[in-house]
Order: structure tokens, then C-alpha cells, then sequence
């Protein structure tokens, strides 16, 4: 059974449907670059497998277990998966290690000295265990995000959703990120990220999903995709992105 299961997802804001029927099964260790143009419904399809947005209809499950709002069962949906968006969101006055042990002992009621040896780990993961005792305000974008993903780490979760994570980034700090991501996939992390970094998706997902007007217009691997794009839509959003 596919870790991820998405089976006709519609989802509507108001009169207007964002999402118009997605089927998208992701196998565990599956690395998936989502690309299209902006308004797609690339990010709405990543809040809702994260139960950040109610859907109108069709069916979500994570690790077998299907997604239903009651609020209690959202909770532990949430932290089956990770998500890292585009904004770091860090507690200013935190440190970086308590940034990663917060939600640790908040969400997952571990105790502080567990919450703090796991967030050691995941800061060591991501290339900063030497920022542990450093405030964000002291660290570069791309160690921020860092961060942002070690927290995520920290919560053990069995798929990582990725929301355009390096657009926020000065150009030259967006090469350290995507060293982090690059060493998740090889380690086997379940991956689904909305990208701009077509070079990244080429080189690193095994397939790629391209979304047009709410639906999977095209997938495939990147071999595929990018040199043999079979729909004029694709053609398009690829000549433009290597514009
Ligand atoms: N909370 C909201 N309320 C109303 N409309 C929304 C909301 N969030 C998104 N939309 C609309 O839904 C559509 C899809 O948005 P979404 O952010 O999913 O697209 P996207 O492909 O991720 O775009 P981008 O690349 O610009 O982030 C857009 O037309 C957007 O304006």
C-alpha cells in the first residue's frame, strides 16, 4: 500500500475549485518534485495532505490510515508528516535547539533532556551542531531553514512535504539547503516538494508531477518529463522555467 494515498481530491475556496480530482500514490522512500505554474494548486495540495485545509471530497490516508476531520485525528495526521514551507517561522527568542526541542515536548510530550539529545541529532543532520546555542537572528536564511527542517526531523515523521523551501533565499544560500533535502532523499525520506529547481528535480526526484488548472496534468520520471514532455502545457512550463 503507498505510504501517501491520494484517490479524486476536490477542493474548493468559495465558488472556486482549486483541486479538480487528484489521484497521487507516493511509495515510501519516493523522492516527488511538484512543478507548474503559480496558482496550479501546488501548495493547496500540500496543506491538504498535511490537514492544514478541510477537502470538499475524495479521500487522503498517510501510512494506511485515512484522513478524517475530527480534530483529534488531524493532530496525529499532522505529525505523521512534516511540513517545511517557504517561511521559516523560528521563535526569535528561542535558540536554534530549543526552535527543535519545542514542539518535541509540547506535541510529543517528550521530556526536556530526551526532547534536547534528538534535537542534537537532527541539528548535526542538517550541518549546524554547532548552532545549537545560536539565536535565528544570528544565523544566515539558509541555516534558518536548516533548522526549520531539523525540527521537522526532530518529530519523526514518516514523509516530508516541502513547500518551495529555497524561495525565499538569497541565490548562493539555496546550494546549502538543497544539500540537506538531497541527503534526506538518499537516506531513504519520503519526499514531496513543491519546486522551482528544475536542475534539482531532474537530478534528484524519481518522478515529478506537473500540475495545471487544479489537476496532474502530466507525471513521470524526470527523464521523461523533462526531455520528452508529451503535452503543449508542459512544453510550455518548461521553456518557460529555463527562461
Ligand atoms: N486561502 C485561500 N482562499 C482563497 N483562495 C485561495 C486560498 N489559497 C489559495 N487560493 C487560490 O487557490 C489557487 C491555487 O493556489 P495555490 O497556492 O495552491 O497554487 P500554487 O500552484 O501553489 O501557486 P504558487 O506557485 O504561486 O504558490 C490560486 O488561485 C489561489 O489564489
Amino acid at each position: 500500500m503507498p505510504l501517501i494515498d491520494i484517490d479524486a481530491l476536490h477542493k474548493s475556496y468559495g465558488e472556486t475549485e482549486v483541486l479538480k480530482g487528484i489521484d497521487l500514490h507516493v511509495e515510501a522512500g519516493e523522492v516527488i518534485a511538484i512543478i507548474g505554474k503559480s496558482g496550479s494548486g501546488k501548495s493547496t495540495l500540500l496543506r491538504c495532505i498535511n490537514g492544514l485545509e478541510t477537502i470538499n471530497s475524495g479521500a487522503i490516508s498517510v501510512g494506511g490510515e485515512q484522513l478524517v476531520e475530527d480534530e483529534l485525528h488531524l493532530r496525529k495526521l499532522r505529525l505523521k508528516v512534516g511540513m517545511i514551507f517557504q517561511q521559516f517561522n523560528l521563535f526569535p527568542h528561542k535558540t536554534a535547539g530549543q526552535n527543535v526541542m519545542l514542539a518535541q515536548q509540547v506535541v510529543k510530550k517528550r521530556r526536556k533532556a530526551e526532547a534536547e539529545t534528538k534535537a542534537r541529532e537532527v541539528m548535526d543532520r542538517v550541518g549546524l551542531g554547532d548552532k545549537f546555542d545560536s539565536y535565528p537572528d544570528q544565523l544566515s536564511g539558509g541555516q534558518q531553514q536548516r533548522v526549520a527542517i531539523a525540527r521537522a526531523l526532530a518529530m519523526e515523521p514518516m514523509a516530508l512535504l516541502c513547500d518551495e523551501v529555497t524561495s525565499a533565499l538569497d541565490p548562493e544560500l539555496v546550494g546549502e539547503v538543497l544539500q540537506v533535502v538531497r541527503a534526506l532523499a538518499a537516506d531513504g525520506m519520503t519526499l514531496l516538494m513543491v519546486t522551482h529547481e528544475m536542475a534539482f528535480a531532474r537530478d534528484v526526484c524519481s518522478r515529478v508531477v506537473f500540475m495545471h488548472q487544479g489537476r496532474v496534468h502530466e507525471a513521470g520520471p524526470p527523464s521523461e518529463i523533462f526531455a520528452n514532455p508529451k503535452t503543449p502545457e508542459l512544453r510550455a512550463f518548461i521553456g518557460m522555467a529555463a527562461a
